[in-house]
């Protein structure tokens, strides 16, 4: 035993010694042996699936994927097992812990998963360390099956993963979260809750021409992936909906939601305090998603005064001094998106990643907005909303009451009437 622990404690000393001494390319060459002969000895390949892909910009879809191909393996065989409650406490997902491993089988090859995380080698005391570490799958097999995995069970894999996930699919209303806030847990950008909006185009009381055109629009546009492709054009539909307060824009917006069954994305653009923001905030949506942002014309002086106004701002700044202008101007940190910035983030470069996913503006004065910000192509299908008529009147009061008439129906209709002969 003690001969154990004192060869342990020369190797040891050996191993620093030559960390500390040696020349670091000579490190890395006999690393690179070392690895070389392992190779040699293990025959197994292993894949790994990060969980971040291109500098922690983007989630990575496969890693959520096998995510939830492997909560559905793991529940079975898995010792240690996360739990997840969702949709209304009514269902428990169950998802393999750290260093556990799953045994899966594929056309009578065995392959193992393993959940790791690596935390960084740094020496800093992080606030969150959850935030800091590198999580991933990594796929572990025999390498003379290469060919079989890498072909079809990892295809096979995320195909079943997605079936899965839409199965098990809650859908979420999320809003963006300021920025000061994304270094905290998981560097989450949106916070979500269940969207349970009962609107439907049964509920919805408009021209019902009008109804049917927007309804025809949304079928076909989320069935047409190979038309975009074809055109050259990312799969994205934009829509802007004005009119009075009150007309039924956000009623109009559940509605579509609930008739594509897509996640929304409520962007308040006040809480971003740049472009570069607005990008990350957009790259981290989903596929199968309405970005919505409501009242834009409220929500960003986008009409080319900001300039000015900044400039007036900084005149009076001048004769401040050092200690109250900073604080003057922490205050004051506005929301730097700019038209260009907003316009880039919808049809730019990068409005390429990722698909299916529908922009929907509001506002109740179309007229103060920019014509670049609207014009047909950027914002494909404007929708006026108006006040209701009579007809409108007697849907509304047949949903609201359950009544099909009343003795001041009447009344009501002549009303109506010389409201609308007063506005033509
Ligand atoms: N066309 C409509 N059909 C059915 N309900 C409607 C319609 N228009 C308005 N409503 C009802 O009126 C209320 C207000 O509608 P909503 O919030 O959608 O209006 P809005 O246009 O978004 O208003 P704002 O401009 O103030 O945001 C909702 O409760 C909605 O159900
Ligand atoms: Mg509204």
């Amino acid at each position: 035993m003690w001969n154990f622990g004192s060869r342990m404690g020369t190797l040891m000393l050996v191993y620093t010694l030559f960390k500390k001494f040696f020349p670091h390319h000579l490190q890395l060459y006999l690393e690179k042996f070392f690895r070389k002969s392992v190779s040699f000895i293990y025959p197994y390949v292993e894949v790994t699936f990060d969980e971040f892909s291109g500098e922690r910009f983007k989630r990575s879809e496969a890693y959520l994927k096998i995510k939830t191909y492997l909560s559905d393996k793991s529940s079975a065989s898995a010792k240690r097992l996360k739990a997840n409650v969702e949709k209304d406490c009514q269902s428990v997902v169950l998802t393999m812990d750290y260093n556990e491993e799953v045994r899966d089988e594929f056309q009578g090859i065995k392959v193992w998963w393993s959940a790791e995380r690596t935390l960084p080698n740094s020496q800093r005391i992080s606030w969150y360390p959850d935030d800091d570490e590198k999580r991933s799958y990594k796929l572990t097999v025999h390498r003379r099956h290469r060919e079989l995995i890498t072909q079809s069970y990892i295809s096979h894999v995320l195909k079943e993963g997605k079936e899965i996930a839409t199965k098990n699919r809650q859908r979420k209303l999320y809003s963006n979260n300021p920025s000061q806030d994304w270094h905290g847990y998981r560097r989450s950008k949106w916070s979500s809750v269940p969207f349970e909006h009962p609107a439907t185009f049964d509920t919805l009381e408009m021209d019902a021409n009008l109804k049917e055109e927007i309804k025809n629009d949304l079928i076909k546009f989320s069935a047409a992936k190979d038309y975009y492709v074809r055109i050259g054009k990312a799969w994205k539909r934009g829509y802007l909906l004005y009119g009075p307060p009150g007309t039924g824009k956000s009623s109009m917006i559940a509605t579509m939601v609930n008739l594509l069954d897509y996640d929304v994305y409520d962007l308040e653009l006040t809480a971003v305090k740049e472009n570069a923001e607005l990008r990350r905030l957009l790259l981290d949506t989903s596929n199968k998603s309405v970005v919505v942002i409501e009242d834009i014309n409220c929500s960003l002086d986008l009409t080319g005064q900001r300039e000015k106004k900044t400039k007036k701002d900084r005149k009076d700044d001048d004769g401040l001094d050092p200690i109250t202008k900073t604080v003057k101007e922490y205050e004051k940190k506005e929301s730097k998106v700019t038209l260009s910035g907003l316009l880039n983030c919808i049809d730019g470069l990068w409005s390429s990643c990722g698909g299916e996913r529908i922009i929907i503006f509001t506002t109740n004065h179309v007229e103060k907005l920019d014509p670049a910000l609207i014009r047909r192509g950027r914002m494909d299908k404007h929708i006026e909303l108006s006040y209701c008529c009579f007809d409108a009147f007697k849907v509304l009061a047949n949903n609201y009451l359950e009544i099909d008439s009343h003795s001041l129906f009447d009344e009501i209709e002549t009303l109506f009437e010389g409201n609308q002969n007063d506005s033509s």
